[in-house]
Parts: structure tokens; C-alpha cells; sequence
């Protein structure tokens, strides 16, 4: 593999004082820098694909070690008047995470305020062992292109609503860059981490964001990469190798808000994006209007039936695949391998699920491997990959 590519070099590892105490684990590899990270991440993804025949392997792609994480997941824990935004440590402790250093200074600064909302609030944090309290977790995500934020609160029922829109307006002259406030019904109990029912507290649902010149929005359900300097680089090189393959027609499987599809299209290019997710597809309708692109069609469907059904009759020259840790499944490579576009451009992160599937697409040779590390002092990884048709 070439030399690794940073956007910062270290060579000495990041310290927590969360692992080193056993609070939190999340970070396993935090002790090792992160250059050996991946190089480690690099020889496993190169034992996975052992016996696939790769033509060219590049650099693997990273970024800073921490500030990177634009997304937070904070169980509330405590009590009303002493509320802890974090986790249970495998000690069975609550610790406060509004400190980690995974989030940048602005989003901890934030999360600690959020803390002290709780407690003014005066909002029962749930007790999973007694199945009381109100509050189950507070999911804040942030934009980087604006520093603007979605605030969530996960709640079990919509007693506490009244204490939360009390205090809102407070903590919003406080804090103007929290555009999007939203209470979540998650009345099971279960560990389940959201309900289906979304209320918006404030007139704006949704954040807008931007990967290089790409204008993307978050809302509360449509997924989002959590590293945004790593995904604009996965990104980008996307839009590059489709650049030099020149299609005409383009699918983007599991596409999300459209980031992979939106990066690749043109005024020329027709595009099909194919998302489960109706939030995320409204959002990357959204985005290919403000960039007026017209060849485009976003729809809400299954991607292994819209790859099987009677819709898939007019054949792209390219399939982009990008989804959930599972992979794609028997069912989609077989229809990869029937449909034979000149080339398949596969992001995974899940180099296990990825590896499997390879295996099982017929009548393509791997052409290019990159390793991004959109994951880092963690074991998983992004793989973006690119099969071209056999001749
Ligand atoms: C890893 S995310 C990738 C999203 C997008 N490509 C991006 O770059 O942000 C996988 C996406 O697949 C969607 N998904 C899950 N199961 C699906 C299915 N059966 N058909 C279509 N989309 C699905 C999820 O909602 C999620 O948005
Ligand atoms: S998630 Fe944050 S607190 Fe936990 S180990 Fe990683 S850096 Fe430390």
C-alpha cells in the first residue's frame, strides 16, 4: 500500500482520561497512535480480500485524531436535579461524556450546557431498571459548514414537552446556531434508540450542510456520515474515479441524502437514487434542486427489490452500493451480475459483509481499494472499491 495520507501527522497516541479510567471503552485502540491504527486497519482489510485480485491499492485516507465526530449520542443518566449526559460505564457507574475529545471544543461546551437544561428543566431522567422517569437520550448533531446544530430529545412519553419549551428559549438566545430542536416518542421499553413519532419545536427541520461543493441537509432520521473531513474526502474520490469511467446513467443503492450520487452526477449524467429511508430521499431532492441537476430521481423504495423489479429495465453504466453493515446480500450481487454495468463502485463499512459480496459478484475484476478511516481508535473502517466489467 502507498504512504498513508493525514490531514494532521501524529505519532504519539491521544490520551482519555474516560479509557484510562475504564468508564468508557469506546476508543480501544486510543493508546496506540493513529498511524499504526492504520496500518493494522490496512493489513486487515488486506487479509479479507486475500485471493480477490486488486489492481491498485491506495493510500489509505485519514484525518485528525479527535474534534472529528459530528454526532452525539448521550444516554441521561442521574437524577432530575443531578442529570449526567454519557454512558453507564462496564463498572455500572454513569460518567458524563460532555468532555470527550471525539467532539469538537464548541459541541462539548454545548453538551455540557445541555446538562444543565436537564437539571433547570427540572426533566426526570428514565430509569431503565425502574421503567420511571422521562428522559431517555439527547442526540445532538452538529453541521461543520455552519457550526449549526439538531437537537433531539428522546423522551417516553410527551409529559416532559412543557418543562423542555419553558426553558428552550433560554438556551436559544444562549445559543442561536441550534437551528433544529425535536422531541422523540420512544415510549418501549427497550433499547431501542428512537420511536417513529418526531415533533418539531422549532420552525426549521432540517440542518444544512456542504461536502466540498455539494449542499447536503440532515434530518432527525436520515442517515449521515459522523466524520465529516474523512467523508469528503471519500466522497470526492468517488466523484473522480466516476469522472474518468464517463457514464451516462448512474444508480446510487442506498443512497441516503445523496451524497455519493450528488458528487457524481452532472447536467448530463442521469441519476437514480434508491433509499428506504423517506426523510433522507426528501433531503436529496432537495439538494439536487439547489444544485439544478434535472436528470435526477430520488425515490423511497427497497434497493435489492428496485434492483429485481420491472423499474430496473433501463440499465445504468454505473452502480454505486453503499450500505448498512450487512452488505448488499446475496440477492443484490446476483442482479449486480446480471445487469452488468461497465462498473460498480461499492463504499462499505463493513469490510467483512464487503469481502463476502465481492466474492459473489460474477464477471468483474477489482480495479482500485482505498481505505478511508472514518472510524478512528476504533476497529471499523470505510472501503471504497471499484469493479470494472470484465471484457
Ligand atoms: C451506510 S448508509 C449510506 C447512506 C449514504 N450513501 C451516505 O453516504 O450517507 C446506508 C443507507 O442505507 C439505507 N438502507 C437500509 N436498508 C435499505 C434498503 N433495504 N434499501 C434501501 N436503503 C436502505 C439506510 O437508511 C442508510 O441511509
Ligand atoms: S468515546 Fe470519548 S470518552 Fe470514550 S474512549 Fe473515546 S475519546 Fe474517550
Amino acid at each position: 500500500m502507498g504512504r498513508l495520507f493525514y490531514l494532521s501527522q501524529s505519532l504519539s497516541p491521544v490520551k482519555c482520561a474516560h479509557f484510562d479510567a475504564k468508564q468508557c471503552l469506546s476508543c480501544r485502540h486510543i493508546q496506540t497512535p493513529l498511524a499504526e491504527q492504520l496500518t493494522a486497519k490496512s493489513a486487515v482489510l488486506r487479509q479479507l480480500l486475500h485471493g480477490l485480485p486488486v489492481q491498485e491499492w491506495l493510500a489509505p485516507v485519514g484525518g485528525p485524531e479527535n474534534g472529528f465526530r459530528n454526532k452525539a449520542k448521550m444516554v441521561v443518566l442521574g437524577a432530575a436535579h443531578q442529570p449526567i449526559l454519557g454512558i453507564v460505564s462496564p463498572s455500572g457507574e454513569p460518567v458524563s461524556l460532555c468532555d470527550c475529545q471525539l467532539y469538537p471544543d464548541d459541541m462539548q461546551q454545548l453538551l455540557h450546557r445541555l446538562q444543565l437544561f436537564v437539571r433547570q428543566a427540572g426533566i426526570p431522567p428514565y430509569r431503565v431498571d425502574k421503567q420511571k422517569g422521562e428522559l431517555k437520550f439527547i442526540l445532538l448533531t452538529r453541521s461543520r459548514v455552519r457550526g449549526e446544530y439538531m437537537l433531539r430529545f428522546v423522551l417516553r412519553s410527551t409529559d416532559a414537552i412543557a418543562r423542555i419549551e419553558r426553558e428552550l428559549p433560554a438556551l436559544l438566545s444562549e445559543y442561536p446556531q441550534i437551528k433544529v430542536v425535536s422531541v422523540n416518542l420512544q415510549p418501549v421499553h427497550m433499547a431501542i434508540l428512537e420511536g417513529d413519532t418526531e415533533m418539531f419545536l422549532t420552525e426549521a427541520t432540517r440542518l444544512e450542510e456542504r461536502f466540498n461543493d455539494v449542499p447536503l441537509s440532515i434530518r432527525p432520521k436520515s442517515f449521515f456520515q459522523t466524520h465529516p473531513m474523512v467523508a469528503e474526502k471519500l466522497y470526492q474520490t468517488a466523484r473522480e474515479w466516476t469522472a474518468e469511467l464517463a457514464p451516462q446513467s448512474i444508480w446510487d443503492l442506498f443512497c441516503g441524502v445523496g451524497g455519493f450520487g450528488l458528487h457524481c452526477a452532472s447536467g448530463d449524467i442521469a441519476l437514480t437514487g434508491i433509499e428506504i429511508e423517506p426523510e433522507a430521499i426528501a433531503c436529496a431532492k432537495q439538494s439536487a434542486e439547489a444544485m439544478g441537476l434535472e436528470k435526477v430521481q430520488f425515490t423511497a423504495l427497497d434497493s435489492t427489490e428496485f434492483a429485481s423489479g420491472k423499474q430496473a429495465q433501463d440499465k445504468p453504466d454505473l452502480i454505486i452500493v453503499n450500505p448498512p453493515r450487512r452488505g448488499i446480500g446475496q440477492s443484490l450481487c446476483h442482479s449486480l451480475s446480471e445487469f452488468a454495468p461497465k462498473a460498480i463502485l461499492y463504499s462499505s463499512c463493513n469490510p467483512h459483509t464487503l469481502a463476502s459480496d465481492l466474492r459473489q459478484i460474477k464477471g468483474y475484476h477489482i480495479t482500485k481499494v482505498q481505505l478511508f478511516d472514518m472510524f478512528p481508535h476504533t476497529d471499523h473502517f470505510e472501503v471504497l472499491t471499484l469493479l470494472v466489467k470484465d471484457v
